[in-house]
């Protein structure tokens, strides 16, 4: 109806000179006669031009004089002929309205304001009133009570909108209707001849493609990785998920009746369900340390079966690797290494929100001669600040491999309380000797999870949420090529 009526208009008129009056005219609301003159702007119909007009509204305590009067004639009302006392008149007024209204009441000089309150005048106009109302209907009143009203907050300045029209290089009376899209039906009825199609946008831009973001558990990895560099760490290989308990456990000086070793807590593999070599001569040292001590250790006096050190399974600790890699160090002339690896893990673990059967673990450790538990905690501090807690405490743990233990804790200035961030410890000589290092040597270790750091980074409280793509395919499939005027 808007559009018929502009087209309609310009056919035998030069100019619609405000696209206001035109919409009052008319009864039609003015935001649709708007969006109309924009759309035939765009074809082309007709050309345009901005005005501006600086108008009036009425604010909240403006509407509710212009329904309710001015509080000054509402006073001046409610005073009998022969008076009222104060207290008696300002029962029948909110507090404030009450100030407002003896305010003006008395700039008017309509009442005296004594205990006694009584009319000085015997009749008023409410002006106030029927200057809001006339500002509501959008009519135009004097300069000096537009100061006023505004000085009372009753009245805001609003920059009015509209469009003066002319016809376009385009202008039709009517709009033709092209399709945009050619169906089935077209085809079949071969209507298609005679329709005419709405052109292609070729230069919209569309929504820029959602896809090929890292995963947060990568930009953590990523970043923890340029930390261990920076801090001079060599990474280790991780390339074996499947391990054999042999260096994920007995190696680490880890008992075989330990609990962890336990089908519940660790996945064993049915094939291959045991482990090709081992290196003999070092493996009998691990056996006889496991059984009788040595270095100072009585060990653990039980039998040591090698068939239990045989058993394949998925590692459920990256300090499998550490231990690797410290047993081929001591094979060559000692040289001090610092290491680190990012990788996965696996736990036969039940599912949860914070707990997952495979994930990552971030694995450290220094070996060099004369370490202390003092290098540990500082090489901790300086780690961990790096990545945005400061705040450490240390707690006494047991790791059957390290001694002393420690379990870390950061301060979580968002969740205002210590968070468990890792684990780390020495080296037991039980773990160290047997592979060859010499007798100085010892190596600081921690480990934590990729998996705690990223979701506090992010704000995930769902582990799972962590795994699995979550494109949002609807969003691709709404969009499809953008055309001209849609
Ligand atoms: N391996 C330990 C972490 C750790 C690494 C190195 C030293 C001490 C502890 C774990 O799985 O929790």
């Amino acid at each position: 109806m808007a559009e018929a009526a502009i087209l309609g208009y310009l056919e035998h008129n030069e100019e619609i000179s405000d696209s206001g009056q035109f919409a009052d005219e008319r009864g039609i609301d003015h935001n649709e006669i708007v969006n109309v003159i924009k759309s035939l702007h765009g074809f082309r119909y007709v050309d345009a031009q901005d005005i501006k007009k600086e108008t009036w509204i009425l604010t909240d305590e403006g509407k509710a004089y212009a329904a309710a009067g001015s509080p000054e004639v509402q006073l001046f009302q409610a005073i009998p002929s022969g008076g009222i006392p104060k207290e008696e008149l300002q029962k029948n007024f909110d507090p404030s309205l009450f100030k407002i209204a003896c305010a003006q009441a008395a700039k008017n000089k309509w009442v005296d304001m004594g205990k006694l309150v009584t009319r000085k005048v015997q009749h008023v106009d409410d002006k106030v009133k029927s200057l809001l109302l006339l500002i509501q209907k959008g009519q135009v009143v004097g300069q000096d009570e537009i100061k006023s009203l505004k000085a009372r907050k009753l009245i805001a300045p609003q920059t009015w909108k509209g469009y003066s029209v002319k016809k376009g290089p385009n202008y039709a009376p009517r709009r033709k209707k092209v399709a945009t899209d050619l169906t089935r039906e077209n085809l079949q009825s071969g209507d298609w001849k005679e329709l005419e199609f709405k052109e292609y946008n070729f230069r919209a831009k569309g929504l820029p493609a959602e896809g090929g973001h890292l995963h947060p558990l990568l930009k953590v990895r990523q970043q923890l990785k340029n930390i261990f560099l920076q801090m001079g760490f060599e990474e280790m290989p991780t390339n074996r998920y499947v391990e054999s308990s042999f260096w994920n456990f007995d190696a680490l000086f880890q008992p075989q009746q330990h609990p962890a070793r336990d089908s519940h807590d660790t996945f064993f593999l049915e094939a291959p369900s045991t482990t090709k070599e081992l290196p003999e001569d070092y493996v009998a040292r691990v056996k006889q340390v496991h059984e009788s001590g040595g270095y100072g250790s009585r060990g653990y006096v039980y039998d040591w079966e090698r068939e239990e050190a045989n058993k394949n399974l998925l590692r459920t600790h990256t300090t499998a690797v550490s231990s690797r890699m410290l047993y081929l160090l001591a094979q060559k002339p000692f040289v001090p290494k610092k290491y680190y690896s990012i990788d996965r893990v696996f736990r036969n673990e039940a599912v949860d929100r914070t707990h997952l059967a495979e994930f990552h673990q971030i694995e450290g450790l220094i070996c060099d001669r004369g370490l202390t538990l003092g290098d540990l905690i500082g090489v901790l501090h300086d780690f961990f600040s790096r990545l945005g807690m400061s705040k450490l405490r240390f707690k006494p743990a047991y790791n059957p491999y390290t001694e002393p233990s420690m379990e870390i804790f950061s301060y979580h200035e968002g969740f205002q309380k210590w968070v468990e961030v890792g684990n780390s410890g020495m080296f037991r000589p039980e773990m160290l000797r047997p592979m060859g290092l010499p007798e100085d040597v010892n190596v600081i270790a921690w480990g934590l999870s990729l998996e705690r750091p990223t979701m506090i980074l992010y704000g995930i409280d769902n582990i799972r949420d962590l795994f699995g793509h979550k494109v949002d395919l609807g969003l691709i499939k709404e969009n499809p090529i953008c055309r001209l005027g849609i």
